[in-house]
């Protein structure tokens, strides 16, 4: 399942044909494989540097320096580290045919720089005055790249309109530095851990850079016996990959299904005993719907021959009940309340309540 490479330029200095094009192309790139990939991203290569030379700088503080900004677990966005082998993101699909592996990974994650309600929380520690000026800005120019990737989609769609653009603010994203320490690949391959384990992310789609150790597998839908997962290695670290999550398979009523993604055993190391595999690095711009915006299907996909089969629950609620999953806070009722599984398609929108937590 070859993913496309796509031209960001030519949606943003392109004809109307060129514009016409790319938006095509990446919906439906996002169809067909639930990924793509994009050049002319905006991110020259000295940035793409600086940010994997600033998480080495983060993660390398001792472990008493990082707890210092801890993320509080629980069922909400998440700000500051989260330390080695916390996350089960294996959890979120345990329904369908994923084991569930714990992840052997610790992350830095940021929201938005004017978060009031889940404000970020940075290093102090003086060797890192730098970090946050450069975050904050790399996280914003991530914002421009989705809102341009989401009005492409409203080009593709000819709701060419500014709904979907609006749909994303103000923002309410996460990006996240993960730092995957050595480990051998006998412990990665006994079936206990794996570096993360298979999942979709949750918001519209992600953006994706990562280091050039390798072990990035994506779900290939053309695979229909054995193992799925094949290797999106890394061809040069200024590639950026996008990835289509949960949001856009709810807004799309179920036509755009979220790309699976996991990282394991780099490619070159597979089978082998007694190699220990480098650590590695990446970054997602986990990029999601303002918070109070519904991830309920919109009008463009229901109609009385494909009623509504997601639940019209906000952003942030839907946000609440993965991340109460993959922290082990999940209930058997928020299940039940939010997952499309368990909702039957004529009864999901009347019925559902969702909680305010
Ligand atoms: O490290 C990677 O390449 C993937 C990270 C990822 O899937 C995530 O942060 O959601
Ligand atoms: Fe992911």
């Amino acid at each position: 399942m070859a993913v496309p490479s796509l031209d960001f330029n030519k949606f943003i200095v392109g004809t109307p044909e060129e514009r016409k094009q790319f938006a095509h192309d990446l919906l439906s790139s996002f169809e067909r494989t639930g990924f793509a990939k994009l050049t002319n991203h905006t991110f020259s290569t000295a940035q793409l540097q600086e940010l994997f030379n600033w998480g080495q700088s983060f993660f390398n503080q001792s472990l008493d320096a990082k707890n210092e900004i801890p993320n509080e677990p629980g069922p909400r966005p998440m700000r500051g580290y989260t330390p080695w082998r916390v996350e089960e993101v294996g959890k979120l699909h345990y329904d369908e045919k994923v084991r569930i592996l714990t992840d052997s990974k610790e992350h830095f994650d940021q929201g938005p720089t004017d978060d009031l309600e889940f404000p970020n929380k940075w290093p102090t520690d003086s060797s890192m005055s730098g970090f946050r000026p450069f975050m904050e800005a790399f996280y914003q120019q991530c914002n421009d790249v989705c809102l341009t990737l989401m009005h492409a989609l409203e080009v593709a769609w000819e709701i060419d309109d500014g709904s979907l653009v609006a749909r994303c603010i103000p923002s309410a994203t996460d990006m996240r530095l993960t730092h995957y320490p050595e480990i051998t690949v006998d412990e990665l391959q006994s079936g206990r851990t794996t570096r993360i384990a298979p999942h979709t992310d949750f918001g519209p789609i992600t953006l994706l850079f990562q280091d050039s150790t390798g072990g990035l597998e994506i779900e290939d839908r053309t695979i229909t016996k054995g193992n799925p997962f094949v290797p999106l290695p890394p061809t040069d670290t200024t590639e950026m990959i996008l990835n289509v999550g949960d949001t856009l398979t709810r807004w799309t009523n179920g036509r755009i299904t979220g790309g699976m993604h996991q990282v394991a055993v780099p490619e070159a190391m597979k089978g082998e005993s007694g190699l220990v595999i480098p650590s590695r690095m990446s970054m997602a711009y986990l990029f999601k719907a303002g918070r109070d915006t519904s991830v309920g299907p919109l009008p463009k996909f229901v109609s009385t021959k494909e009623p509504a089969i997601y639940p019209d629950i906000t952003a942030l609620e839907f946000q609440r009940w993965r991340n109460s999953i993959v922290y082990n806070l999940d209930k058997e009722e928020d299940d039940a309340k939010y997952n499309s599984h368990a909702i039957k398609p004529t009864e999901g929108l009347q019925q559902i309540q969702p909680a305010h937590a």
